[in-house]
């Protein structure tokens, strides 16, 4: 073999096995991990690191996303599938968790029978001993006729010797120990045949090379820890309290300490730049500089602590294992609304942020679950949300807990209800697919991987802030400096500023649903191009720097004016929270939606959809709780009444619509 050539590795295996985690190891770079399966959609090329690789000849790797066979079942699958047959591939890792053999070789055996040289990582090979199995991996090697070593991704451990595998195998003719013979893969029987003497042939081996205690003290505990945890019905509570305390430490606790500092900072900043440009420059320019951009970038900033010790403890919950169950107690409920399980992962991936949420919907098979998926995953409060968030319950709600928590809730309300008003809508003419849900051993969580997860989140944040956030804090700076006429609005007639003339018949719209003021309208709709404009938008048009009260290591709580310069009551400032999060999400999360719909009809028919509810459960909201609270009704109760009217009216005409399902029938049949 030529030295100069690179060599092409294609990273295989099931899904969970620890592909990505492998990948990072042997090439540095940060693909994002889960202890869960199905987090990688889509390949990903390194390049293998010098250290590993002795002076041989460049490797590259390629991460591709989990498969159980070669057989297509999902569009993941499917890249797998053609990546190997298509870019043919100078090596493949097959990456197999040790533990769990028996499901993993299934695959082995067809990747052997390509012709393309294989060498099988015996991965989390730390947890065999744990779990009292024993592997001759020898033997193993000798019955599949290729190289196997054992590996540890997570410690770097066996990485050396499987580098060095890559090398010897490389131009090596292997003999595929089992082949499937000549199979026609459009007869179902004939393939339904061929895969049981494939199996029959996996359990042969693993006769052979596996000893298995029956069952360990550790399963046992940790299916007594799941009988409550993942519990049909107990589930429930145990998931809102563990949410409630996320939110909590994040937003009461912890994240105030580091916001305080923050703040400070932020505050240095702002007179630092005052004083440097003293009386020197004109009072518009000034107040673009210092309130626009330092301002408002630093109220969004400020929140950043509360948002990382967030995403540190969301992590945590997620290495530990206890995501995964969460999956299996709401797939009950998705699956009566005629979803699918899998469409939960993308939705936990959506409280990250919703594109890739919206990105993981691409491993449904099904079409309509799939688009119903990429519909409604936007409706869990993603990480823009929570400094939104943040601010309402801090401002009005002395930093409740709760407030975060039912917003979670409520994300998952709407998006079950969503999901049957959509198969209503579309007819529900799908077969339900069989969703299997590897449930990962519960561990003690990583901190080193809890803090990597929140400082890749931090930094996209800040990122975010540094860019799109500080445009558009600049851009509604000057918008509420001018008006029309270019001329600098005089103190007292805000309300002929561009931004307060283009924002005002907005808020008319608004007044049924408690807020309508322009300055709340514009800061909803700067929301549309990333939602921690809310929160920036808001501290421009009312002139507040800081939403984190620097004095008392707190939040804005009670003692502060944020509530009454925003004149809102507190059933107002809720409704006003739950339209941001749950009307569409922002452009960037729509083009997202917009690519995995693949129909503008589907997309329109979605930001309608997303626009109606949102407006719905704002109303309500407000409408409902000052009904409570003060005992009579809202202002504008009876033209929002017609509004909610309206669009209800449109959704039932779709979900009743006969032409709809019929067209739906004539393409399944
Ligand atoms: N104990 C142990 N855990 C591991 C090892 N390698 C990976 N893991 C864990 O296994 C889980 C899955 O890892 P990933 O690298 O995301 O797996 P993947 O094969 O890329 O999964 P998909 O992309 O979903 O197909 C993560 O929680 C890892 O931390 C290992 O050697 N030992
Ligand atoms: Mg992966």
């Amino acid at each position: 073999m030529n030295n100069q050539e690179t060599i092409r590795v294609a990273l295989t295996g099931n899904p969970n096995s620890g592909k990505t985690t492998l990948f990072n190891a042997i090439t540095g770079e940060i693909a994002h991990v889960g202890n869960w399966s199905g987090v990688t959609m889509d390949k990903k090329a390194g390049e293998i690191k010098e250290n590993l690789n002795q002076g041989q000849a460049e490797v590259t790797a390629v991460d591709l996303p989990g498969a159980y066979s070669m057989s297509p079942f999902t569009s993941e699958e499917n890249i797998t599938k053609e990546f190997v047959k298509n870019e043919d591939p100078d090596v493949i890792i097959n990456i197999v968790d040790a533990t769990n053999l028996s499901r993993s070789l299934f695959f082995t055996t067809q990747l052997l029978e390509l012709g393309i040289p294989v060498v099988v990582a015996l991965n989390k090979s730390d947890l065999i001993a744990k779990k009292n199995i024993d592997l001759d991996r020898e033997e193993l090697s000798e019955l599949l006729g290729c190289p196997v070593v054992n590996t540890v991704a997570t410690k770097n451990q066996g990485l050396e010797d499987l580098v060095s595998a890559v090398h010897e195998v490389k131009a090596e003719e292997q003999a595929a120990p089992f082949e499937a013979g000549d199979v026609d893969l459009t007869d179902r029987s004939a393939v339904e045949a061929a895969d049981k003497r494939r199996f029959e042939f996996v359990k042969s081996i693993i006769d052979k090379v596996e000893t298995r205690e029956v069952e360990s003290n550790q399963q046992t505990i940790q299916d007594t820890v799941d009988r409550v945890v993942a519990h049909k019905w107990l589930g429930i509570p145990i998931f809102a309290v563990i949410m409630w305390a996320v939110f909590s430490l994040s937003q009461t606790h912890v994240g105030p300490l580091f916001a305080d500092i923050f703040v400070g900072w932020i505050d240095q900043l702002n007179a630092g730049v005052a004083s440097m440009l003293g009386d020197s420059v004109s009072p518009v320019l000034r107040a673009i500089l210092l309130d626009g951009i330092i301002g408002g970038v630093g109220a969004v900033v400020g929140f950043l602590p509360l948002i990382m010790v967030l995403f540190f403890l969301l992590a945590l919950l997620e290495d530990c294992g206890y995501m995964a169950r969460v999956t299996v107690v709401m797939d009950r409920f998705f699956k009566k609304v005629g979803l699918s399980g899998r469409s939960i992962i993308p939705m936990i991936i959506g409280t990250g942020c919703a594109i890739p949420g919206v990105m993981a919907t691409r491993t449904i098979k099904d079409k309509r679950q799939r688009r119903t998926t990429a519909m409604l995953t936007p409706f869990m409060p993603c990480g823009a949300k929570l400094p939104v968030i943040a601010l309402f319950a801090g401002a009005f709600f002395n930093d409740a807990g709760w407030v975060g928590t039912t917003m979670y809730f409520l994300g998952i309300g709407i998006i079950i209800i969503g999901a049957l008003i959509v198969r209503k809508i579309t007819g529900d003419k799908s077969t339900r697919s069989p969703f299997i849900m590897e449930l990962p051993e519960y561990r003690f969580p990583s901190i080193k991987r809890a803090t990597k997860s929140m400082a890749s989140r931090g930094k996209a944040f800040v990122i975010k802030a540094g860019t799109i956030i500080l445009i558009c804090n600049a851009a509604v700076q000057i918008m509420q400096t001018f008006n029309w006429q270019f001329e600098v609005v005089a103190e007292g007639a805000q309300s002929t500023s561009i931004l307060a003339s283009i924002a005002s018949p907005f808020s008319i719209l608004l007044i049924p649903l408690g807020f309508g003021a322009w300055q709340l309208a514009a800061a909803a709709i700067t929301g549309f191009i990333a939602k921690e404009n809310v929160v920036g938008t808001l501290a421009v048009v009312y002139s507040i720097t800081n939403f984190i009260n620097p004095e008392e290591f707190a939040l804005v709580g009670d003692g502060t004016n944020v509530a009454s310069v925003m004149g809102l009551t507190s059933v107002a400032a809720l409704a006003y929270l739950v339209f941001n999060l749950f009307t569409p999400p922002c452009f960037a999360a729509i083009g997202a939606m917009n690519a995995e719909l693949e129909s503008k009809k589907w997309l329109w028919g979605a930001i309608g959809f997303q626009f109606s509810v949102g407006y719905i459960a704002s109303f309500l909201t407000y409408q409902v709780g000052t009904l409570i609270t003060t005992g009579s009704l809202g202002t504008g109760f009876l033209p929002g009444l017609i509004a909610v009217g309206a669009m209800m009216s449109v959704i039932v005409y779709f979900m009743t619509d006969e032409e709809e399902v019929q067209s739906e029938a004539t393409v399944n049949a």
